[in-house]
């Protein structure tokens, strides 16, 4: 990463009010580095500048610690993860979280799981796998404090896919662009159905950019019903509430 690429960063993390050390600008310059490398041989991502990537992947992904929801020693995992986002940059940000970046495509967890290693991102835990699956196996569903996901599917989905996966008391950190009314109301109907109540809903801005974000967080207020999560492809074919676009 170039020295404009490391004070874009700085720049974008400080519209946070994080205030990145040596060795996070550091891993965050091997990361791009990585990446640029990787996508160059795969295609992982469509973000291919070093502008792009510092706003639109380690910014944005940041974004993810609005609100506080992510501090301290949690178990958290990051539902459809892609190429490590928001995942890695927060793995990066706060040592303390222990991650499983999920994502159904071999080729991203292979980059995911070799950049962990790269970067000595030891709590970091990379799997193979689809998120109706997991929530229905013993070892993942109702084991997570937080689940993470950024622009992975409609609120309604999303819900369905993360709620199995938490703890009772656990978190959905759900970040996505402009949200919409209605989809916000079938997000809130389908966590009810699934054992959960929307507590926020934040529009926000991209620093630097102002794209339009929100963040959203769901919290499981008790056990999953266990129909829930539907099988594989199922909540994205037929969403709860929803009328998929
Ligand atoms: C648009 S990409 C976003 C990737 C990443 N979160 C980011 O923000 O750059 C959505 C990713 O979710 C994955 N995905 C979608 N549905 C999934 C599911 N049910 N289980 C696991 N991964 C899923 C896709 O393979 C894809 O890599």
């Amino acid at each position: 990463m170039t020295p404009e690429g490391e004070q874009l960063l700085r720049d974008g993390l400080g519209a946070l009010s994080i205030v990145p050390s040596p060795e996070h600008i550091q891993q965050f310059g091997r990361l791009h580095d990585l990446l640029v490398q990787r996508n160059s041989q795969v295609n992982l991502t469509a973000l291919k500048t070093e502008h792009d990537i510092v706003l639109k992947h380690f910014v944005d992904s940041a974004c993810c610690l609005r609100g506080g929801h992510l501090e301290g020693d949690l178990r958290v995992i990051d539902l459809g993860t892609g190429a490590g986002f928001p995942a890695l940059p927060l793995a990066i940000l706060n040592p303390e979280l222990w991650i499983t970046p999920v994502d159904s495509i071999r080729k991203k967890i292979d980059f995911v799981r070799d950049a962990a290693e790269q970067l000595d991102l030891s709590q970091v835990q990379p799997l193979i796998g689809r998120a109706e699956t997991l929530g229905r196996d013993p070892v993942h569903r109702g084991r997570y404090d937080r689940v993470v996901a950024r622009a992975v599917a409609a609120l309604p989905v999303l819900v369905e896919l993360a709620l199995p996966l938490l703890r009772t008391g656990g978190l959905l950190v759900a970040q996505k662009g402009a949200i919409g009314e209605d989809e916000l109301d079938a997000g809130r109907r389908a966590a009810a159905e699934v054992g959960g109540e929307v507590i926020a809903a934040e529009p926000f801005e991209l620093p630097l950019l102002g794209d339009a974000r929100s963040l959203i967080v769901v919290a499981k207020t008790r056990p999953t019903p266990r129909a829930y999560p539907r099988r594989e492809g199922v909540p994205t074919r037929q969403p709860l509430f929803w009328t998929a676009k």
